[in-house]
């Protein structure tokens, strides 16, 4: 037998050449040899010795909704290929980056890409980040995604508080904490009953209407599934039927990290797709609509997020010893 051409694979057409190189899976560890606290002190250090910013909040950019670190002034850019320890983003829409400023004269970060399960991280990586950030001195995660609406009263371009999740993957065992604790980051039984900080959702309703946009910001349940493929019709309706409001692949093992670290929480979801509920419907999910939608959001989220930041770094300051 001739052997196998790659470039034929897919009939013969050209294929665009994958973003970056892939990440390797670590096979002998099944992907689990965690870095020690030691370890993400020394990633922290080597971020501290490149940035004078001293970040209060940090925010995780969903999806296509990068250009909500544009507006950090005097942002430093540090390209996650540079930083030890880190995985690279490989997904279309993240840039792969952590962008150090101000806003609004806020000391932040924002990382510009995100890591996922499907990209091949165990949940412990994709969320490494986020404890880099604690020891950063970050108090605050700000983490949005964009995710496929099921509540029917939600339309493509609704903005979704994040009211608490539900933590399928975990359900399975799967955990971004599963595995020897370290109690230098947190207790081995975090509660996560006030997951997302019931203040800081006051405050992002107050601001949507300070902001006139509060008849396109809702509130509501997400949940994570591990992707990388969009839902069934089947398993949609199973999550409808389980008060699910909005699904997407990402947040749910950050949120769980960042409380087990004891960060406040706020998550917000763009509803960038409506969950197919039906087998006769005609559509089809796709990431173009995803990276659409953010796009058009860029300008509103980039306002909202801003005024939040201020709004929850004053919260910090009252609370702060
Ligand atoms: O959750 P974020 O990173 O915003 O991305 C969402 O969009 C992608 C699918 O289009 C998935 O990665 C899903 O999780
Ligand atoms: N499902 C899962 N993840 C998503 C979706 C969706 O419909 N939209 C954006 N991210």
């Amino acid at each position: 037998m001739a052997p196998i051409n790659a470039d034929v694979v897919n009939g013969g057409k050209d294929s665009t050449p994958p973003k970056t190189t892939l990440p390797e899976v670590d096979t002998e560890t099944n992907g689990n040899k965690r870095y020690s606290y030691e370890t993400l002190v020394e990633t922290a250090n080597f971020l501290l010795s490149r940035t004078a910013v001293r970040p209060l909040i940090g925010v995780i950019c969903g999806s296509g909704m990068g250009a909500l670190a544009e507006n950090i002034i005097d942002g430093q850019c540090i390209p996650y290929e540079e930083i030890p320890n880190f995985p690279t983003s490989t997904v279309e829409g993240h840039h792969g980056r952590l962008v150090f400023g101000h806003l609004n004269d806020i000391p932040v970060v924002a990382m510009q890409g995100r890591f996922h399960y499907y990209e091949g991280y165990p949940l412990w990586k994709c969320c490494l980040p986020v404890r880099v950030m604690k020891l950063l001195g970050v108090r605050t995660l700000i983490a949005t995604n964009a995710a496929g609406g099921l509540n029917p009263n939600f339309k493509i371009g609704d903005l979704m508080i994040v009211k608490d999740h539900i933590n399928m993957m975990g359900f399975a065992g799967n955990n971004p904490l599963h595995g020897p604790n370290d109690e230098r980051f947190g207790p081995r039984f975090p509660p996560m009953n006030k997951a997302y900080n019931y203040e800081f959702r006051k405050i992002a309703k107050e601001v949507a209407k300070e902001l006139n946009i509060q008849d396109i910001v809702r509130e509501g349940v997400y949940t994570c599934l591990g992707g990388p493929n969009f839902e069934t019709v089947a398993e949609i309706n199973m999550l409808k039927m389980v008060g699910v409001d909005a699904v997407g692949m990402s947040t749910v093992h950050e949120v769980i990290t960042a409380r087990h670290c004891d960060m406040n929480v706020f998550g917000l979801s763009l509803i960038t797709n409506e969950c197919v509920t039906s087998y006769e419907h005609e559509a089809e999910a796709n990431h173009e609509e995803v990276l659409d939608v953010g796009r058009m959001r860029q300008d509103i989220l980039r306002k909202f997020v801003s005024k939040l930041v201020v709004k929850f770094a004053h919260t910090l300051t009252r609370d702060s010893p």
